[in-house]
């Protein structure tokens, strides 16, 4: 009873999705005493829905994905796991099966609105008790309740992307994880992208003219245009990546381990996603963006660099994607000397 109490305190003076889900496998993994917990993100690509482990259990700590550059990113076909298939399509919330190893596997698939996009997942060698899983059951649901009061508290109201405070804590954390990855002999190569050319991007997304869509079909028009872009910018990425409103007509995109090549081409097909988008009534609209990579430089540095190349891109004919270093290695450009002393957040 103590130890239950103790990680229900832990759980619920969470403010934050991450540390969330490692209080909640902890508190798993602990009280019934499991081999395993996984907190396993659900996510659409191409189509086809995907199961990657956001949390686990290794060597006895809880380990998140958000804890590391390095991690791979790109999940299973959920079709491989054809319990928890049943599970999502049955609506349950707890589904038991025995593994070809004799372990018993519990799927907890956890429902937010209709939808599920988290599913936990607990390993045990001896079959569950009927009070373990009446406690399991009450965990899962303070779990699901808290998971609710932050997805209200870190997405923006109109779009339902996450907000500017949210923006501020993650790339804080990314910024602070990636210089903790830098050894005294590697940091030069940290500086910009890991020696396969592997980086991580920031790109700023402006609305262009988007006053003038106000001025001729009223704010109510303006924020349906916001909504469909935020859809856009939802289908146009991946799910590691992050997509946050900004405030107004401004988006901010996370872009995690791709290429100079691959960024842009990703950026340019959101672009071109937009102008291609019929908006009702409105008709067309297009998105400027300027981007820049992740470097150990301070936050404000990376923010006006890529809000540089989109002033840029706005000053050059709109409805464009420009990369900073390229304006910049052009002459187009000119660098700005870093300053950290500046207060941004
Ligand atoms: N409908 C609506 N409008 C907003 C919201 N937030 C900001 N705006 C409007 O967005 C407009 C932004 O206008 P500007 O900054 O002049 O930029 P723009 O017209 O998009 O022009 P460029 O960026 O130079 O292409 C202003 O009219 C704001 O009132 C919102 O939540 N809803």
């Amino acid at each position: 009873m103590e130890a239950l109490l103790k990680h229900l305190i832990d759980i619920t003076c969470q403010r934050d999705h991450a540390l969330l889900d490692s209080s909640v496998a902890s508190a798993l993994h602990e009280l019934v005493g499991a081999k395993q917990v996984r907190v396993h993100e659900l996510f659409r690509f191409r189509d086809e829905l995907f199961v990657r482990p956001r949390v686990w259990i290794q060597d006895g700590e809880v380990v998140s994905v958000e804890d590391s550059l390095t991690a791979d990113h790109s999940g299973e076909a959920i079709s491989k796991y054809p319990t928890l298939v049943d599970s999502i399509k049955d609506r349950k919330t707890c589904v038991e099966e025995t593994s070809a190893a004799g372990d018993h596997i519990l799927w907890l698939p956890v429902w937010l609105n209709d939808k599920v996009s988290t599913c936990i997942e607990v390993i045990n060698s001896a079959p569950y008790s009927g009070e373990t899983l009446h406690m399991i059951e009450g965990i899962m649901c303070v779990y699901r309740n808290y998971q609710n009061i932050l997805d209200y508290s870190e997405r923006d109201s109109l779009t339902g992307l996450l907000n500017r405070k949210t923006f501020d804590e993650k790339f804080s954390k990314l910024l602070a994880s990636s210089s903790s990855d830098v050894t005294p002999g590697n940091q030069e190569d940290r500086r910009h992208h890991n020696t396969d050319g592997i980086g991580q991007w920031l790109a700023v997304v402006d609305i262009d003219h988007f006053k003038r869509v106000n001025d001729q079909f009223g704010h109510l028009y303006g924020d349906e245009v916001l909504i469909l872009v935020a859809n856009l910018l939802r289908s146009s990425f991946r799910s590691q990546d992050r997509v946050f409103r900004f405030g107004g007509e401004e988006f901010v995109v996370l872009l995690r381990s791709t290429t100079l090549e691959q960024a842009r081409h990703i950026f340019e097909r959101f672009r071109a996603n937009v102008e291609k988008h019929e908006f009702p009534q409105v008709g067309k609209v297009t998105v400027s963006v300027g981007f820049a990579s992740i470097s150990n430089e301070s936050p404000v540095v990376i923010l006006g660099h890529a809000d540089q190349a989109l002033y840029y891109a706005k000053e050059n004919g709109r409805n464009r994607v420009c990369h900073y270093d390229e304006l910049v290695s052009s002459g187009l450009l000119h660098s700005e000397v870093s300053n950290d002393e500046v207060e941004f957040f």
